[in-house]
């Protein structure tokens, strides 16, 4: 199969692309957020062009390695007939960027237009709110060529788009999946509003048009529609040709321009894309891709890790940050900026850990107390009575006292019953009161139980 992508994901920008009205519309009673601008009243005269907005797509466009185009970029009007849209056209950039490329595959263009509103027919009404707000539209060329391809570009471009600072996230999303197989013509369907959803239209549209071509049947171009609640895709309109848009430069918008010195500056001034800092990491710092795709999945974790590997070991400061930070961060539901956790603490409990000041198990309950906790994770282990790992001897002290005073779980261990060395060990945690390392315990007794 071949899969094409057009992605339109919200700019972030406090007010809307033609108008002052704001684009915060989460919470807001419907159509409290509009003007004559954004509703496309006749005769309402839109401001010129947002200027963050094209510098938001400028930098995103240069961050999938696109070619700035033309200096000036000017509106278009794309007429279609659908009722989120009341003045019957939609104002569309033309291409900000075009011949970039990510994850292998090639970015046709990048260019910005405005979200139309919203119609929702069980209120038998149209809510505005989210019209004019700045939205960018990615199209790819078709060269996916299955739908965990798909879902892999979706997700890292969603990355690429968090990083940037410019665009809101996948909740945001509305893409149009292209997807074709050979000896047919595309289905073009449109409106996802999720990877998951890209994804399974995927399959589905795969499998639907592989069972056509079986039968003979010719598969014609065509529209479709994605629903959600079944997983499935439904005719929306046949598409022999192009569709006429009927573009014309847009009389009332002035062009804007971006020079070149500004672009530069954004080029300086823009964060490594999250793919490109993957690689690096990988290169640089020899950890794991996987390892690397964790700890780049958020800007600020990416940056503690460079500010960490200062002084500790990649390898072992990626393991915990990717295991131990993550499942604490994860846990309560915060992302790495939220936490507050800063590098400083994290060395000061890697430190802790290389030096064998403390256990495993003690540093992983030093990291839970991290989050929004602005203590040296040695001072919480203090507190908590976690430092000064117990010397081997008293460890196998304790070890022999519960190998004499545990007979019913020893024969039970000879018995080959596996949770009798759970046990075993657990008094033995209970006894040097959770100091003891259970590696070190385990073998302690194994070789306990072999005399
Ligand atoms: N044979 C194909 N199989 C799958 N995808 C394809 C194929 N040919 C083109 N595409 C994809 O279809 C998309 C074409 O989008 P484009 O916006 O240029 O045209 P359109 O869909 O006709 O326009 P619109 O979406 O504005 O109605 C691109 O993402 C491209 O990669
Ligand atoms: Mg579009
Ligand atoms: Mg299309």
């Amino acid at each position: 199969m071949k899969c094409g992508l057009e992605i339109h994901v919200q700019l972030e920008t406090d007010s809307k692309l033609f108008c002052t009205c704001h684009t915060n519309y989460k919470d807001a009673p419907a159509n409290s957020n509009i003007c004559p601008v954004c509703l496309n009243q006749p005769g309402a005269k839109p401001y010129p062009p947002n200027k963050a907005a094209l510098d938001g797509a400028i930098k995103i466009a240069l961050m999938l390695g696109c070619e700035i185009s033309p200096e000036v970029t000017y509106f278009q009007r794309k007429h279609y007939d659908y009722p989120d849209l009341s003045s019957g056209y939609q104002r569309t950039s033309i291409p900000i960027g075009d011949q970039g490329e990510l994850n292998g595959v090639r970015i046709y263009d990048v260019h910005i237009e405005e979200d139309p509103g919203q119609y929702k027919p069980d209120l038998g009404i149209v809510d505005f709110n989210r019209s004019g707000i700045p939205l960018i539209e990615i199209v790819t060329e078709p060269d996916m060529k299955s739908p965990e391809e798909a879902r892999k570009f979706l997700r890292e471009l969603i990355r690429v788009l968090e990083y940037s600072g410019s665009a809101r996230g996948e909740g945001t999303m509305r893409a149009d999946v292209n997807i074709s197989i050979e000896g047919g013509k595309r289905a073009e369907i449109k409106n996802i509003n999720s990877i998951k959803g890209a994804y399974k239209a995927l399959q589905f549209e795969m499998v639907r048009q592989k069972n056509l071509l079986k039968r003979g049947i010719e598969i014609k171009q065509e529209t479709r529609a994605f629903l959600e609640s079944q997983m499935i895709t439904v005719p929306m309109r046949l598409k022999e040709e192009a569709e006429d848009y009927r573009y014309i430069p847009d009389p009332d918008l002035p062009p804007m321009l971006a020079e070149k010195d500004r672009i530069e500056t954004i080029r300086k001034e823009m964060p490594e894309p999250s793919h490109i800092k993957t690689d690096r990491f990988v290169r640089e710092y020899g950890i794991s891709k996987d390892n690397a795709k964790v700890i780049t999945s958020e800007l600020d974790l990416a940056d503690a890790f460079e500010e960490v590997v200062k002084s500790i070991d990649p390898e072992f400061a990626a393991l915990w940050m990717r295991d131990e930070l993550k499942r604490v961060i994860y846990y309560n539901k915060m992302n790495f900026k939220e936490s507050e956790i800063t590098p400083a603490q994290i060395v000061d409990l890697l430190q802790m850990l290389q030096d064998k000041k403390i256990t495993a198990k003690a540093g992983k309950r030093v990291m839970e107390k991290l989050p929004k906790n602005h203590e040296m994770p040695s001072q919480i282990a203090e507190k908590l009575g976690l430092t000064g790992v117990v010397d081997e001897d008293i460890v196998l002290k304790a070890v022999k006292q519960v190998v004499n005073e545990n007979p019913e779980a020893v024969s039970d261990y000879y018995e080959g019953k596996k949770n009798a060395m759970n046990f075993l060990i657990g008094q033995v945690m209970r006894i040097t009161r959770g100091k003891a390392d259970p590696g070190e315990t385990h073998k302690l007794l194994e070789a306990e139980l072999k005399e």
